[in-house]
């Protein structure tokens, strides 16, 4: 918490889950941490503590991917305390058809071009789930609430963009401009379209954006919320640009 600037914002992309492990397409599957994604919300909780503001508030996705990442890692920094809120508008994207799909099978099926379309242009979205699909959300109580029209059945990262936005300008804008510290923990795709938002990028240089597990990303802001260091601040730069080349290159 500051005096008359605003807060600060760090960005927490859940550590690695089951399904990050075995390469499968995941979006609202909801699959959990692997072992080695509890150790990086650990990890992440560690540096928070040493490195970062105390957030004063916690927002986390629906999804329990990021709900126990946030849960380790807070519990790792001494901060199991700080009040948390929710919204399914910070879940991973939706991926449609794709979900519970092999990376690589799908690669090799498709091919390249069809592949990356899917995994990172700004507006193509994959085929729709059926409803029936093992892994839609059909009947998920946790969106009993969502209007049919708003339950995607899939998304390209542009349809996220559309729906997180009132979450953060409702929900964590007003912090912020309050001079309150501020930690998201939600996923690859909903925390690109965060930053591609907080740093005006274009649709064409979001297609080369990729976050990586369980490293924090704070942003610090001037009066106007403007980025004061484009892209943010990694809080271990090197081990992020290393595990962003990895997600880059997953399905080959
Ligand atoms: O939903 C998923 O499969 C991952 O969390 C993000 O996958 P991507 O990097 O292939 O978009």
């Amino acid at each position: 918490m500051r005096d008359g600037q605003p807060g600060a914002l760090i960005l927490l992309r859940h550590g690695e889950s089951e399904w990050n492990a075995t390469n499968q397409f995941t979006g609202w599957v909801d699959v959990d941490l692997s072992p080695k994604g509890e150790q990086e919300a650990a990890a992440a909780g560690r540096m928070l503590a040493e490195r970062a503001e105390r957030p004063d508030i916690v927002h986390t996705s629906v999804l329990r991917r990021a709900i126990r990442t946030a849960n380790i890692a807070l519990d790792a920094a001494g901060w199991s305390w700080l009040p948390v809120r929710r919204s399914w508008r910070l879940n991973e994207r939706h991926y449609g058809a794709l979900q519970g799909k092999d990376k690589k099978a799908t690669l090799q099926a498709f091919g390249e071009e069809q592949f990356m379309l899917w995994r990172r242009s700004y507006d193509v979205p994959p085929p729709p789930i059926a409803d029936d699909d093992p892994y839609a959300q059909t009947g998920d109580p946790r969106y009993a609430e969502l209007p049919a029209e708003l339950l995607p059945k899939t998304e390209c990262l542009k349809d996220v963009v559309v729906r997180l936005l009132p979450y953060w300008y409702d929900a964590i804008v007003p912090d912020l401009l309050a001079g309150k510290d501020v930690l998201v923990v939600a996923h690859g795709n909903s925390l690109r379209a965060l930053v591609k938002h907080l740093d005006q990028m274009s649709d064409a240089d979001v297609v080369g954006l990729n976050i990586p597990t369980g490293i924090p990303l704070v942003y610090r802001f001037d009066a106007t919320l403007r980025p004061q260091v484009r892209g943010g601040e990694y809080l271990d730069p090197e081990a992020a640009a290393a595990a962003a080349a990895a997600v880059a290159n997953q399905g080959r």
